[in-house]
C-alpha cells in the first residue's frame, strides 16, 4: 500500500459513512460563523424546530459588515440589520460569540487561528470561501454554502466528495521585500485562476518549512483564488509553537497527546499526489494584478500586457474587457499606474506580520498627496498588539488612517469602499469588477508593495523605493 497524504489522513479520520457514488458523510469538528452567510442557517433551524447539535463547536463573530472608522451605531441599515440578526441568533441558539466591542472580535479567518479555535487534525468549515486559510495548521478546512451551514449546525456532518490532491513544492528562499503574497500571485499567474479547481492543495518543501504561520496562512488563504477549496500545510514545530499558549488550544496532558497525534499527520514520504507543481522562490519578484482575475498578475517590473499576446481567444477577450474596466493601456509600465487609495488589511494580509512589513516601508515617509490610505488590522487583538509595538503611530505619522478590525475595503459590504473609477493598491485577495465598490479598480499586492504604492502615489517596486 502506498503512503497517504495529509489530506487522506484528515479525510479518512472524519468519514462517518460511505454514501456511495463517491460521496461520504464527513464529521465536522468546528464551524466559524459570520453575519453574512449564517442567517439562512439559523432560519432553517427555526423552521425545523431544531437546535444546534453541539453549540460549543461553533464560534461566531461579525466581520464583513462592521464599521472600521468608529464602532457604535452602524450607519448602513443593511449592515446594521445583519450584525443585529447575528447577535439575536447566537443568543437564541447559545452559540459562543465574540461581540463587536470585545477584545476578541476580528475577521473569522484571523480570529480562528489567533484563539486556538483552529487546530491541526480537525475538520473546520465556515460559510466563507477563504476558510482555506485554516489549512495552514493542517486542518481540513473549507468554505461551505449558506444552506450547508445549517446542516452542520443541526447534524455536525456534511455530504462531501473527495478532492484530487496537488502538491505545490516550494524551494529556494525569498529575496528581500518579497513575501508569501507575491508567491501566491506568482503561483496563480502560473497555474491559472482555476488551476487548482477540484484539488486539495498541499504546500510543501523547504521554503514552506521555513515560513512563519502568517505567511503560511496567506498562501492557504489564496488557494481559493486558484480555484482550490482546500489549502494544506503539514503541522510542524512552527505550528505547535504558534498554538501552544492560545486560549482555546488544549492544555497540559491534552496538549501533549494532541501534539503526538499531530506529528502523525504529515504526508507519508511515499504518498502519491495527482498533480505536482514546483516553484523556486528565489525567482519570485514582487507581483501586482493588472486585470480583474487574480491570475491577471505580473511582476511589478513588467508592463500592462497586450491582450493580443494572450494564449487563447478567451484569455484575450477577458484581458480586453479587464483593461477597459481597469482603464489601462497595453504597454504602460506597471510602475507608471497612479493610485487614489491604499487598503492594507483583510484575512489575507491583516496579521501583525503584515502590518509590520507595511510599517517598515511607511516609517519616516509620507503618503503621497491625493492618496488616501487605510490600515485595518485583521482582528482587534492584532490591533492591540500593533499598538503595543507602536505601529499605529508609524502609520498615522506617515499619513495612513488607523482603523478598527474588520473585512473593510476587501469587500464592499460596509462603509469602506471605492468610488467609481477610483484605483486602489490593495492587500486583499479579489479583484473582480466592483469587488471593492461599483466601478472601483483593484490592484492586488503584498503589504510592503501597497505601503510603497501609497508613499509613491503610483504602483512601485518596493525594492527600488527601499534601495
Ligand atoms: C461574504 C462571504 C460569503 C464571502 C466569501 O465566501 O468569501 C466573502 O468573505 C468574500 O471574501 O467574498
Ligand atoms: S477579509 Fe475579505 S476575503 Fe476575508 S473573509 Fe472578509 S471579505 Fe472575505
Amino acid at each position: 500500500m502506498t503512503g497517504r497524504t495529509l489530506y487522506d489522513k484528515l479525510w479518512d479520520s472524519h468519514v462517518v459513512a460511505d454514501l456511495g457514488g463517491g460521496e461520504v458523510l464527513l464529521y465536522v469538528d468546528r464551524q466559524l460563523v459570520h453575519e453574512v452567510s449564517s442567517p439562512q442557517a439559523f432560519q432553517s433551524l427555526r423552521d425545523g424546530a431544531r437546535g444546534l447539535r453541539r453549540s460549543a463547536t461553533h464560534l461566531a463573530v461579525a466581520d464583513h459588515a462592521v464599521p472600521t472608522r468608529e464602532r457604535g451605531t452602524i450607519a448602513d441599515p443593511l449592515a446594521r440589520a445583519q450584525v443585529a440578526e447575528l447577535v439575536d441568533n447566537v443568543t437564541d441558539f447559545h452559540v459562543p460569540y465574540l461581540p463587536l466591542d470585545s477584545a476578541g472580535q476580528g475577521i473569522v479567518h484571523v480570529v480562528g487561528p489567533e484563539t486556538g479555535f483552529t487546530l491541526p487534525g480537525i475538520t473546520l468549515v465556515c460559510g466563507d470561501s477563504h476558510t482555506t486559510t485554516h489549512g495552514a495548521f493542517g486542518a481540513l478546512a473549507f468554505g461551505i454554502g449558506a444552506s450547508e451551514c445549517g446542516t452542520v449546525m443541526a447534524a455536525q456532518c456534511l455530504r462531501q466528495a473527495r478532492a484530487k490532491t496537488m502538491r505545490v513544492t516550494l524551494t529556494g528562499a525569498l529575496s528581500a521585500w518579497v513575501s508569501a503574497k507575491d508567491v501566491a500571485l506568482a503561483l496563480i499567474a502560473k497555474i491559472g485562476a482555476l488551476g487548482a479547481a477540484g484539488y486539495a492543495v498541499e504546500y510543501a518543501g523547504p521554503a514552506v518549512s521555513a515560513m512563519a504561520m502568517a505567511a503560511r496562512m496567506t498562501l492557504c488563504n489564496m488557494t481559493i483564488e486558484a480555484g482550490g477549496r482546500i489549502g494544506l500545510i503539514a503541522p510542524d514545530e512552527t505550528t505547535f509553537a504558534f498554538l501552544c499558549d492560545r486560549k482555546r488550544a488544549p492544555k497540559g496532558d491534552l496538549w501533549d497527546a494532541a501534539v503526538a497525534y499531530w506529528r502523525t499527520l504529515p504526508s507519508d514520504t511515499d504518498a502519491v499526489f495527482d498533480r505536482e507543481v514546483t516553484l523556486d522562490l528565489s525567482d519570485v519578484t514582487p507581483h501586482v494584478t493588472w486585470g480583474t482575475t487574480p491570475d491577471e498578475a505580473a511582476p511589478i517590473t513588467a508592463a500592462v500586457p497586450d491582450p493580443a499576446d494572450a494564449e487563447s481567444a478567451s484569455a484575450r477577450r477577458h484581458a480586453e474587457k479587464a483593461l477597459a474596466y481597469m482603464g489601462l493601456t497595453p504597454g504602460t509600465p506597471l510602475e507608471a499606474i497612479g493610485i487614489d487609495r491604499v487598503f492594507i488589511g483583510s484575512c489575507t494580509n491583516g496579521r501583525i506580520e503584515d502590518l509590520r512589513a507595511a510599517a517598515a516601508i511607511a516609517k519616516g515617509r509620507h503618503v503621497a498627496p491625493g492618496v488616501s490610505a487605510i490600515v485595518v488590522p485583521g482582528s482587534t487583538a492584532t490591533k492591540a498588539a500593533a499598538e503595543a509595538e507602536g505601529l499605529d503611530r508609524i502609520f498615522t505619522e506617515a499619513g495612513f488612517e488607523w482603523r478598527h478590525a474588520g473585512c473593510s475595503m476587501c469587500v464592499a459590504m460596509n462603509d469602506d469602499r471605492l468610488a467609481p473609477g477610483e484605483r486602489c493598491a490593495s492587500t486583499s485577495n479579489r479583484n473582480f469588477e466592483g469587488r471593492q465598490g461599483a466601478g472601483g479598480r483593484t490592484h492586488l499586492m503584498s503589504p510592503a508593495m501597497a505601503a510603497a504604492a501609497g508613499i509613491a502615489g503610483h504602483l512601485v517596486d518596493v525594492r527600488r523605493l527601499m534601495a
